[in-house]
C-alpha cells in the first residue's frame, strides 16, 4: 500500500535554472510528496507539481492539489500557508533554492577566523594538522561537528559536500549528525599517507583501505539514506602516494562514488606536485592518471590551471568548487570563473571552511562577485566581460552545485520532480540586516507595469545578496522536510 501525503507551499518562487537567469514565479503553489510506499512513483519530498498564477494560492490552495490529482483525499493534503499577505508580492519573502556548498572542511570549523598570514603549507602545518589531529576524541568531534554542520543550515545551506579527517570513526560521527540534522551530505574521510606529520597519517595504503571500508559500510548499511553518500577524498596530491591514488581510483571505478579533492591552488603546491609526479605534464593530469576524474568530481580551487588542463577537466566533465573567501584569506589567488565557466566547466562555490571564515554561502557568493572584480581589473580590454552578475552567482551557489555534485536532476532548482530542498528568505523579519524602503518595494502583481516592477525585485534581491545574513533564512527544507526555522 502506498501512504500518499502531499504537502503544499505557497507563495513567491524564486530561482536560477540557466547562467544569468532569475526566474521569478508569483501567486504558485508547490505540491511536494511527503510519504513514501511501495509505490516506486511516488518519492519522498519530490516536487509533484507547480502551479504558476494560480487564483487558489493563498485563498484555497487545496483546489491547486486537486486540479493535479482528483483523486487526493484532503487529509492527504497539508498547506503550509506561511502569513499569507503582501510580502510574498512587495518582494520582501520569498522561496529559494537551498543553498549547496561543495567544498566545506567540518573538522576545521574551529579555526574559522584563525590562519594569520600564512599560506597554504605553512598554514597546513600551523593550523590544520593538529586541529584534525584531536577530532580523534569522540567529545571534541561531536561537538565540533554539531556546530559546523548547524551552522551551514542555519545560513540556508541544504547540501554540503564534507571532509571530516583521517579517522573513520568520527568521520561516521559527521554523517550520523548530517543524518540526524536533516541536511543533504557527501562525506568524505581525509585519506594521506605522505608529506604530513607523523601523528597525522595513515602509514600504509593497508590502513587507509581498512579505514574506508569502516566509512563505505556505515554509509551504506546503518545510515541507510539516500540522503547521506560518501565521496573518495584523498586531500591533495602532495599527501597521497602512488599505491595510495591508485587503490582509490580502483575504489571509484568499482561503485562509481563521488571524488573531491583540491587542484592547483597555490604557486609553489603546483610546482611541489610536479616535482613529486615527474611522469605528469602538469597537476591536473596526475588526477586523471589515476582514474579520479568524471563527472562526479569536484575539485576545489582551480586558480592557476593551464589551457590543457582545461581541456581535461571539460572532457571528463569534472566540476570546480570556487572557494573565493578561502583565496583571499591565505592569499592563494584569484579563480578565473568567466573562463571557466565560457570553456564549458561547471562551477559552484565552497565555503572552504577554515581557509575561508565563514559558513555562508550568501557571503561566499558575494565575495565571488568581488573576486571576479579583481580578476576584471588585471584585464588590459574587455574588463566588464570578467565580472560576474548577483544572478550568476547566485546560481553558481544552487544549481552550479547541484551540476558539480551530478546532482543537477534532483536539487539546484524548482521543477516537478526534483526533490523540495528550499530555503524561505524573509527580509522583515527580526534583526534583518536588510533595509528595504517603502519606494523600493515592488508589486508583482502588478502585469501593467511589469517591467519596471521586475527591476525593482531584482534591486531587492541585489539587497539581500549584499547585506543579507542568516536572520534572513527564515526557514530550510530538505526533501520538504523542515529542518530549520527561527
Ligand atoms: O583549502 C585547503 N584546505 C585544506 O585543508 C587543504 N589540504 C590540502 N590543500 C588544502 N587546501
Ligand atoms: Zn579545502
Amino acid at each position: 500500500m502506498t501512504i500518499k501525503k502531499l504537502v503544499l507551499f505557497c507563495g513567491t518562487f524564486v530561482d536560477t535554472p540557466e547562467l544569468g537567469t532569475l526566474r521569478v514565479r508569483i501567486n504558485t503553489t508547490i505540491g511536494v510528496s511527503l510519504m513514501i510506499g511501495n509505490n516506486n512513483n511516488h518519492k519522498k519530498g519530490e516536487i509533484k507539481f507547480i502551479r504558476e498564477n494560480s487564483p487558489n494560492y493563498d485563498i484555497n490552495p487545496i483546489l491547486d492539489a486537486l486540479e493535479y490529482d482528483p483523486t487526493l483525499h484532503t487529509s492527504e493534503i497539508e498547506v503550509i500557508n506561511l502569513q499569507p499577505g503582501t510580502d510574498w508580492l512587495n518582494g520582501t519573502r520569498f522561496y529559494f533554492p537551498g543553498f549547496i556548498d561543495t567544498h566545506c572542511h567540518a573538522s576545521q570549523y574551529p579555526n574559522s577566523g584563525i590562519f594569520g598570514s600564512s599560506t597554504l603549507l605553512d598554514w597546513l602545518e600551523k593550523y590544520t594538522f593538529p586541529l584534525e589531529a584531536s577530532l580523534k576524541e569522540y567529545k571534541l568531534a561531536f561537538n565540533v561537528y554539531s556546530k559546523a554542520v548547524q551552522r551551514t543550515i542555519t545560513n540556508g545551506t541544504t547540501c554540503c559536500s564534507y571532509y571530516a579527517t583521517i579517522d573513520p570513526n568520527s568521520t561516521n560521527l559527521l554523517a550520523d549528525i548530517c543524518n540526524r540534522l536533516g541536511q543533504r551530505a557527501f562525506i568524505g574521510k581525509v585519506c594521506m599517507d605522505r608529506n604530513c606529520p607523523s601523528y597525522y597519517k595513515e602509514h600504509n595504503v593497508q590502513e587507509c583501505m581498512d579505514n574506508m571500508d569502516i566509512v563505505l559500510n556505515h554509509i551504506s548499511d546503518e545510515i541507510q539514506n539516500d540522503r547521506i553518500k560518501p565521496i573518495i577524498t584523498p586531500r591533495f596530491a602532495p599527501t597521497c602516494s602512488q599505491e595510495m591514488l591508485t587503490y582509490l581510483g580502483e575504489l571509484v571505478k568499482k561503485h562509481r562514488l563521488h571524488v573531491q579533492t583540491h587542484l592547483s591552488e597555490n604557486v609553489e603546491e603546483v610546482k611541489w606536485v610536479l616535482q613529486l609526479f615527474p611522469d605528469c605534464k602538469t597537476y591536473t593530469d596526475v588526477y586523471q592518471k589515476f582514474g579520479l576524474l568524471s563527472e562526479k568530481t569536484v575539485l576545489a580551487h582551480c586558480i592557476h590551471l593551464s589551457e590543457p588542463e582545461l581541456k581535461v577537466l571539460r572532457e571528463t566533465g569534472s566540476g570546480v568548487s570556487h572557494c573565493p573567501i578561502s583565496n583571499s584569506s591565505i592569499t592563494s589567488g584569484e579563480c578565473r570563473v568567466r573562463w571557466l565557466l565560457d570553456n564549458g566547466i561547471d562551477v559552484s562555490l565552497g565555503t572552504d571552511i577554515s581557509g575561508g571564515f565563514s559558513s555562508s554561502i550568501l557571503n561566499t557568493a558575494r565575495q565571488a562577485h568581488l573576486v571576479s572584480r579583481h580578476v576584471a581589473m588585471k584585464q588590459k580590454e574587455n574588463k566588464d566581460y570578467y565580472k560576474l552578475n548577483v544572478n550568476e552567482c547566485l546560481y553558481i551557489a544552487t544549481m552550479g552545485g547541484a551540476k558539480v555534485l551530478d546532482l543537477q536532476d534532483a536539487i539546484g532548482s524548482f521543477d516537478v520532480g526534483k526533490q523540495f530542498d528550499a530555503q524561505l528568505v524573509d527580509l522583515n523579519t527580526i534583526g534583518s540586516n536588510v533595509d528595504v524602503f517603502e519606494w523600493q518595494l515592488t508589486d508583482l502583481n502588478d502585469r501593467n507595469n511589469e517591467k519596471k516592477n521586475m527591476e525593482l525585485f531584482h534591486d531587492i534581491i541585489a539587497k539581500w545578496f549584499f547585506n543579507g545574513d542568516r536572520f534572513n533564512t527564515a526557514r530550510v527544507w530538505v526533501s520538504g522536510q523542515l529542518i530549520h526555522s527561527i
